[in-house]
């Protein structure tokens, strides 16, 4: 059982205690467990207006909401995940934290949200290589555990006790939240679609191009998506969508992240790049794709859906080998459902041997379910191929902790909203064999299952 402080003299002075380690410009970092409030219905009570936000929803399983940027790192370029590794363990590590022990809920996180390519293809524009955040406050719930974590630097006014003093009194008024049985997270009225963008031709011509590539040899595999540019004819709350995946998509990662009020990506994220918790790793290859409502077998038994998802899990593996793990795998895939759509499914786990987090993070990124094999070759056709920024599109989003432990979702079935505007993406894995209609049929299906998922009204002309 965790000893936490049970009286606010008791946190004032483990706060104390804590920050007498500290060098100058150290960040202290407290903790205090609360009653179960929803990390949704908290968020938007954690940070001021035009704050960094963040909510990674795995409920019933762990979620997070953090608020606030105690501190940063955004960059571009090769090294990316080599930086965010240095950055995420040297800002955890350096933490000065009540004393005691602390449960894996309650530790602190770097959140991590990567762009797909390494380097915007314009310098300025579109998402940068990685974004890590230190966030100020961090709400985690797992059941009917919850805790509420804060982090600052000290100095300029800020000190052990004006922080304990702010946990205190922000427990108080989140619990009090929970009680009063108000739950912030309206069910506003749905908004509809002025105007979408078609994306038809493009995508036919770019797949004729990607089909030619694969049946040649050139390529085994290209993952080419499509974008949907969307205005809506009302605002959108980013919470609210948040609110409805956790209904139409409940075996999934419902994430969000939000660096400013301007711009925020949203999702329901199926596949884990990778999972590491307690020295055990997890990657899903998951690639093969059923409207659900066709007779189950048919994904199990064609040969086209089965040769594209065996080259996700036999590249997995390698990456794994490669990196000296012993990855076990079930040998045939099961399916998956999410939402209206049923996937090939193939869990791969195996037993870490100190390898860091974001070093097998970058060997797996992007697998051939999100990319293409070759890999090198697939991502340099995408970039000419594709007409618009991939962005956050299929690349990976999670946080890792002061343990190690790690969590990497594909941001794949998400969208981008700037006010008004809402971008979509989806892709189709296209291998030899694939046939452009039901390519094009795929991508308008998983389109039109994004629209329905973050509850719009979904328009035949625009699907
Ligand atoms: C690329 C996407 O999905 C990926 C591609 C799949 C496929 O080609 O069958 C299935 C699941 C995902 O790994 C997407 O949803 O945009």
């Amino acid at each position: 059982m965790v000893q936490a402080p049970a009286s606010f003299s008791a946190l004032l002075s483990a706060a104390t205690a804590a920050s007498r380690r500290l060098e100058e410009e150290g960040v202290l970092s407290l903790a205090l467990p609360m009653g179960p409030l929803d990390p949704l219905v908290a968020l938007p009570h954690l940070g001021g207006s035009g704050d960094f936000r963040f909510l990674w929803d795995g409920a019933p399983g762990l979620s997070i909401a953090a608020a606030g940027q105690c501190n940063g790192l955004e960059l571009s370029g090769p090294r990316r995940f080599e930086l965010a590794q240095r950055f995420s363990s040297l800002s955890l590590n350096r933490l000065a934290r009540e004393p005691g022990p602390c449960p894996a809920l309650a530790r602190p996180r770097v959140l991590l949200a990567f762009a797909f390519f390494e380097s915007p293809l314009h310098t300025g524009t579109g998402a940068a290589g990685v974004q890590a955040v230190l966030p100020s406050w961090q709400l985690s719930r797992q059941g009917r555990h919850c805790w509420l974590r804060l982090q600052r630097a000290l100095g300029g006014g800020v000190t052990a006790r004006s922080m304990a003093e702010e946990l205190w009194d922000t427990r108080q008024r989140l619990e009090a939240l929970g009680g009063s049985g108000h739950h912030g997270v309206g069910q506003t009225p749905p908004v509809g679609i002025a105007h979408g963008s078609h994306w038809q031709a493009g995508y036919r011509s770019a797949l004729d191009r990607a089909l030619e590539l694969v049946e040649g040899g050139d390529l085994q595999k290209l993952v080419l998506a499509v974008r949907q540019q969307l205005v809506l004819d009302g605002p959108l709350d980013p919470l609210s969508l948040l609110s409805h995946l956790r209904r139409s998509q409940p075996g999934s990662c419902r994430f969000l992240w939000q660096r400013s009020e301007r711009e925020a990506l949203v999702g329901a994220s199926p596949e884990r790049l990778l999972t590491l918790r307690q020295g055990q790793l997890r990657s899903d290859a998951l690639a093969g794709t059923a409207p659900l409502g066709e007779p189950a077998d048919d994904l199990l038994h064609s040969r086209k859906d089965r040769h594209e998802h065996e080259l996700v899990v036999e590249t997995i593996t390698a990456v794994l080998q490669k990196a000296g793990l012993d990855p076990r795998r079930p040998r045939r895939p099961r399916l998956a459902r999410h939402g209206s759509l049923v996937h090939l499914h193939t869990p791969i786990t195996a037993a870490l041997r100190g390898q860091a987090p974001l070093t097998l993070a970058e060997a797996l990124h992007p697998t051939p379910a999100v990319a293409g094999l070759p890999r090198r070759e697939a991502m340099a056709w995408l970039r000419s191929l594709e007409p618009f920024e991939r962005g956050h599109y299929a690349a990976p989003i999670g946080w890792i902790d002061t343990e190690g432990d790690t969590d990497l979702r594909v941001a794949i079935r998400s969208g981008t909203l700037r006010g008004q505007q809402l971008e979509l993406t989806a892709g189709a894995g296209l291998v030899r064999g694939s046939h452009p209609e039901r390519e094009l049929q795929e991508v308008a299906l998983k389109l039109g299952v994004l629209q329905q998922q973050l509850n719009l009204p979904l328009a035949a002309a625009f699907s």
